[in-house]
């Protein structure tokens, strides 16, 4: 049977890489077999382009072709063979943060982004996404917190994260039965717990 597809999402900061991890442990304690990986990414090619898309500045899309290009081989070389393999894919990002960086923050045409999303996985979608969702100030502390070197994306204002933020609010509230909101601003605790229902469901 195939496997499922999960992906991660948020804004930077909201904790995302903090669970990926735990998650898959979480499932493979059910018994399944769980590929954890991340985009941009998730390749040899993928992580080359990955260092020049989080520090170079290019055109919008220039950035959005390369984020697709980047999908596309990662598609081809790990998740679909590890879905028709039964395996599950735990995917920290995916076309959504195309959506809500590229459409959002940037103001990309979002009949480009669609374009782009039909041509790379017209026929995919993940079985399931958790939109991490937190206030930007509460994100933007916790990354001060963590003295983490600021990628080309962390560097920009406030107000684009905000942009994000809503981006990503509007396509979970769009695809209700794909996105599941996880309340972010929380302890690490208390988000398990949402994810521990999350994960019986989803293995029931
Ligand atoms: N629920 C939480 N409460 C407090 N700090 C958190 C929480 N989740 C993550 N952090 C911390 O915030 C920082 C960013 O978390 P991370 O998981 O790397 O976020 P993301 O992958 O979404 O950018 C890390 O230092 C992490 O330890
Ligand atoms: C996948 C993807 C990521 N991004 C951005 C969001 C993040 O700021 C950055 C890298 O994501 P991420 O892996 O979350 O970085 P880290 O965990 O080290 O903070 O790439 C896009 O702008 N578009 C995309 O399609």
């Amino acid at each position: 049977m195939r496997g499922k597809f999960i992906t991660f999402e948020g804004i930077d900061g909201a904790g995302k890489s903090s669970h990926v991890e735990w998650l898959a442990e979480t499932l493979r304690q059910r018994g399944l077999s769980v590929l954890v990986t991340r985009e941009p990414g998730g390749t040899a090619l993928g992580e080359k382009l990955r260092e020049l898309l989080l520090s170079e500045a290019m055109h919008l899309e220039t950035e959005t072709l390369l984020m697709f290009a980047a999908r596309r081989e990662h598609l081809a070389q790990r998740i679909e063979p590890a879905l028709a393999r039964g395996e599950w894919v735990i995917c920290d990002r995916f076309s959504d943060a195309t959506w809500a960086y590229q459409g959002g923050g940037r103001g990309l045409d979002k009949a480009k982004f669609l374009a782009l999303e039909r041509w790379v996985h017209e026929h995919l979608q993940p079985d399931l996404t958790l939109l991490f969702d937190l206030p930007l100030e509460v994100a933007r502390e916790r990354i001060v917190l963590a003295n983490r070197v600021l990628d080309k994306f962390e560097q920009e204002r406030a107000d684009f994260h905000e942009r994000v933020r809503q981006a990503y609010l509007e396509r979970a509230h769009a695809n209700p039965s794909r996105m599941r909101v996880i309340g972010a601003d929380d302890s690490l605790e208390n988000i398990r717990k949402q994810l521990e229902v999350i994960a019986s469901s989803i293995c029931s």
